[in-house]
């Protein structure tokens, strides 16, 4: 692949605002301005003011002031008309709301009023909060604003937990139709912490009556790693994953562990709020993040759509919010070039963590070129091959033919398996004790190439075809034998099935002759030409076997794109005792995965192609979290995330400690030559492929809660002995790593389901096939682990998020591969028992199958 100078890359630029909680300007164009010269891209405004708020208030508390105690009707419900008895907000004035639509407008993120409790559980309170939203989404949305920040759900009330987040949820759900123009960012904690959640002088929430919360005996106060994303999941699933919902996620000060991290990073984040509390001082006083920080930054910044940064509270701009500091010079230094505080007066930084913000972004670990390569595909969704109905375009070669890795290996196995022929003195089936290769798909010619090479650095001579049935490419074919070849290959055009194999001629040959014939046994539609260069006396040749067949037909799920079906025909040309195929075997892997952008991109296409939600598709995997991992999920170890795609463009190795392992397992197997392949029928003139039909049926234990939107497909091939390529994130570093040829292929669900804590995802799958094409079937099943006699262990070992204590129904593992196990097996563990809480449908690619 090409060669990439580490200064062509321009590196990710990042966008940063600064938020002031309490602004109270008028915004204009000068104010961005100096925003712009302070090196700030934009600006957060709140939508109103605090006269705005004092008016609430007053509203409130005169009307509660006239106000009955709440009471039950007749039938116990406690929403009687007294008790709803509306509270009208009249609309805003301009002492309400500094924003103006100006030409400023387009550099500023709107605020809602964070005073307000959608989630009351008094409904006057949750009324009054969603009055207050609706007038400033309104008034936002008039204004021109395009990007909103929402404060986060309120999540305790008393002892309720999570209970009103669908109210507002709804309330989003009408923003979003209120606001057509605008981006929705959900404002969200990275864990629910009930001890950072408290109420501010003015809030409404404290305005809820008591007859509506509950009593609050014994409220917890523990950490719950996966709250705010619950609350998150609801928001999103009611707002039918609505494309311009986003996340706002504000960074803590303590990152939670990596699994935590790891489902953020699948969810759309479009905006990351670093608040000043979040920095450490660094020896000489300066502010700067963790190390931990950085690697979390720099995971998001190689997202497709990397989110924008806000600091909050970090002092004023200078010049704007406060005007004295306007003469301040603007520093981009880098750590080692950070003064002392107490330094000089003209060292003085007024903008330390801005600058230090900057400075890592000039810090940011260059793109691989298998990065570069793959830029613009994360998250890509693309229709797989169809490898026989359609030919190749020359570019779409040219893209495979980058690849540093997979050519390199195939001359490898090509070479090791042409010396052990010689080692082994096997007989060829050459008559001159050349061994017969043949390359079938070959494309543009690299692996005849390879194999010429090979034959040079084994020392073992051997007589080359090459089998192609893309017209167009074997023109280039013809090219690469006279020019680059010395027309050392025999060529022959001809879809594989139908080749009768190599003919060779008893006698000694002679290279001097080049001659087209038709294959006399071939009808004139399909019939095969071989343009050879030997041997002489053709008319004399007699058919003869193959040695070593080498092919590259794989899928990205290994046998989708009928690498099994070409290669059966011409499994009787492969010599019987001695023959060789490279690859030997073949086998698809799979695990379940949460992929929001995926299934949000698959709704939106299913308006236009029914199909869309039961197609496999070649996609570039980023913004996912693997939902059954291998290890503790505080495990560290380093992992690739990502393979690559059959087309164009490539994996992203992703830093060491991003991502808990993957728990991936092996769903089929092919292995060529076939000794298998049932004789063909008596009674049926159509030669039937029900021997490349396969299921299985796979069960992966699920440590955090989370939602399935589908299944991650990848392969692994054996070339020859232990030459092997993997686009498997678990063995890919091992077998092949920085192989770019193929991204992982995604099967999706229709409607994704929820897992529970310590619960379990079955997976059943089929390829299938009516011996006319192939296509594959796919559907979900989610199991609890629910307990069946209290046991001590279970009383002492609550759900952990960092760490399950045990996974339920893997009684269907078969240790088939050779990762870690996640630890525990709840439905074997006593007082336990599976039991299924969800079930997709059958998905079948039926109508996108890959036809024979
Ligand atoms: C993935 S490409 C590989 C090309 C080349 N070997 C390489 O590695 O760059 C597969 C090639 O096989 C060819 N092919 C697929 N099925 C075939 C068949 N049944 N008979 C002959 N050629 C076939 C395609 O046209 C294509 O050129």
């Amino acid at each position: 692949m090409d060669h990439y100078e580490a200064g062509d890359d321009p590196g990710v630029t990042f966008c940063i605002g600064h938020h002031e909680p309490n602004r109270s300007l008028t915004v204009t164009a000068d104010h961005v301005i100096r925003a712009h010269e302070s090196n700030y891209d934009m600006l957060t405004v709140p939508i109103t003011t605090t006269h705005f708020h004092s008016r609430v208030l007053s509203l409130l508390s005169s009307y509660l002031s006239d106000l009955e105690s709440p009471k039950s009707d007749r039938l116990g419900t406690m929403a009687t008309s007294q008790n709803t008895r509306p509270l009208v907000i009249p609309p805003l004035t301009k002492l309400d709301s500094r924003l103006t639509p100006n030409e400023a407008i387009s550099q500023l993120v709107g605020v809602t009023s964070s005073w307000i409790d959608l989630c009351s559980p008094d409904p006057l309170i949750a009324d009054l909060s969603r009055q207050v939203f609706m007038l400033e989404v309104a008034y936002a949305a008039f204004c021109g604003i395009g990007y909103l920040l929402i404060p986060s759900p309120k999540l305790h009330h008393g002892n309720l937990h999570s209970e009103g987040v669908v109210y507002y949820a709804r309330a989003v759900q009408d923003a979003l139709s209120l606001g057509p123009y605008i981006q929705f960012h959900i404002w969200l904690k990275m864990v629910d912490n009930p001890e950072m959640e408290v109420d501010t002088m003015g809030d409404l929430a404290p305005f809820a009556r008591q007859e509506y919360l509950q009593p609050e005996p014994s409220s917890s106060t523990k950490i719950d790693p996966f709250g705010t994303w619950d609350a998150w999941d609801l928001v999103r699933k009611t707002c039918k994953y609505h494309s311009r919902l986003l996340v706002a996620l504000s960074m803590p000060k303590q990152l939670p562990a990596l699994c935590v991290q790891s489902r953020w990073h699948s969810e759309p984040v479009h905006l990351l709020t670093i608040d000043a509390s979040s920095f450490l001082k660094n020896p000489k006083g300066y502010p700067v993040l963790s190390k931990a920080h950085q690697a979390f930054i720099a995971r998001l910044m190689r997202l497709r759509t990397p989110p924008w940064i806000i600091l909050c509270n970090v002092g004023p701009v200078p010049g704007l919010d406060e005007p004295e500091e306007s003469e301040g010079a603007q520093s981009q230094l880098s750590p080692s070039e950070y003064p002392s505080l107490k330094a000089s007066k003209k060292h003085h930084d007024p903008t330390p963590h801005l600058s230090y913000i900057r400075n890592l972004q000039e810090r940011q670990p260059p793109r691989t070129p298998i990065e570069r390569f793959g830029t613009g595909y994360q998250d890509y969704l693309q229709a797989p091959l169809q490898p026989l109905t359609v030919n190749l375009e020359s570019i779409t070669y040219e893209v495979f033919e980058k690849d540093p890795i997979k050519y390199e290996w195939y001359e490898r196995a090509i070479t090791k398996a042409l010396k052990d022929w010689a080692d082994q003195k096997k007989p060829t089936s050459h008559p001159d004790g050349k061994v017969i290769v043949a390359v079938v798909g070959a494309g543009r010619g690299p692996l005849v190439t390879r194999a010429l090479k090979a034959s040079a650095a084994a020392g073992v001579e051997i007589d080359l075809w090459a089998v192609e049935k893309n017209q167009n490419a074997f023109v280039l074919l013809q090219r690469h034998n006279e020019n680059l070849w010395d027309g050392k290959v025999t060529l022959v055009q001809s879809d594989m099935r139908s080749w009768k194999g190599p003919r060779v001629s008893r006698l000694a040959t002679t290279t001097t002759e080049t001659q087209q014939a038709g294959d006399e046994s071939q009808g004139a539609g399909n019939a095969a030409s071989e343009t050879s260069a030997s041997p002489s006396g053709l008319s004399d040749g007699v058919y003869t076997h193959v040695d070593i067949v080498v092919s590259e037909l794989l899928g990205s799920f290994a046998d989708n794109e009928l690498s099994p079906e070409c290669l059966d025909g011409i499994n009787d040309l492969i010599h019987p005792a001695h023959g060789i195929s490279i690859p030997a075997s073949y086998s698809a892997h799979l695990t379940p995965i949460s992929a929001p952008k995926l299934h949000s991109d698959i709704v939106n296409q299913t308006v236009s192609n029914p199909a869309a939600p039961e197609t496999p598709y070649v996609v570039m995997l980023h913004a996912i979290d693997f939902l059954s991992t291998a290890e503790s999920t505080t495990n560290t170890e380093p992992l690739n995330q990502h393979s690559s795609s059959r087309a164009s463009g490539t994996s992203s190795p992703t830093p060491a400690t991003e991502f808990p392992t993957p728990f991936v397992q092996t769903a089929w197997t092919f292995s060529h030559p076939n000794r298998n392949i049932p004789p063909p029928s008596q009674t049926s003139s159509t030669v039937s492929n029900a021997h490349n039909v396969r299921q299985t049926r796979l069960s992966f234990p699920i440590q955090n809660r989370g939602v399935c939107h589908g299944i991650a497909g990848y392969f692994e091939t054996v070339l020859y002995g232990d030459v092997e390529l993997s686009t498997n994130p678990v063995t890919m570093d091992a077998k092949s790593a920085t192989m770019i040829s193929w991204f992982p292929i995604y099967f999706p669900l229709k409607t994704p389901l929820n897992v529970p804590d310590n619960g379990e995802v079955v997976v059943t799958m089929y390829r299938q096939t009516d011996d006319r094409k192939v296509w594959y079937e796919w559907m979900v099943e989610v199991y609890a682990l629910e307990r069946t006699t209290p046991t001590a262990a279970w009383l002492a070992s609550p759900v952990s998020p960092a760490g399950r204590s045990g996974s339920p129904g893997t009684d269907t593992l078969k240790g088939k591969d050779p990762v870690a196990r996640p630890q525990g097996s709840g439905s074997s563990q006593p007082g336990f028992r599976r039991v299924r809480v969800g079930m997709s449908e059958f998905h079948s690619s039926i109508k996108e199958g890959c036809l024979m």
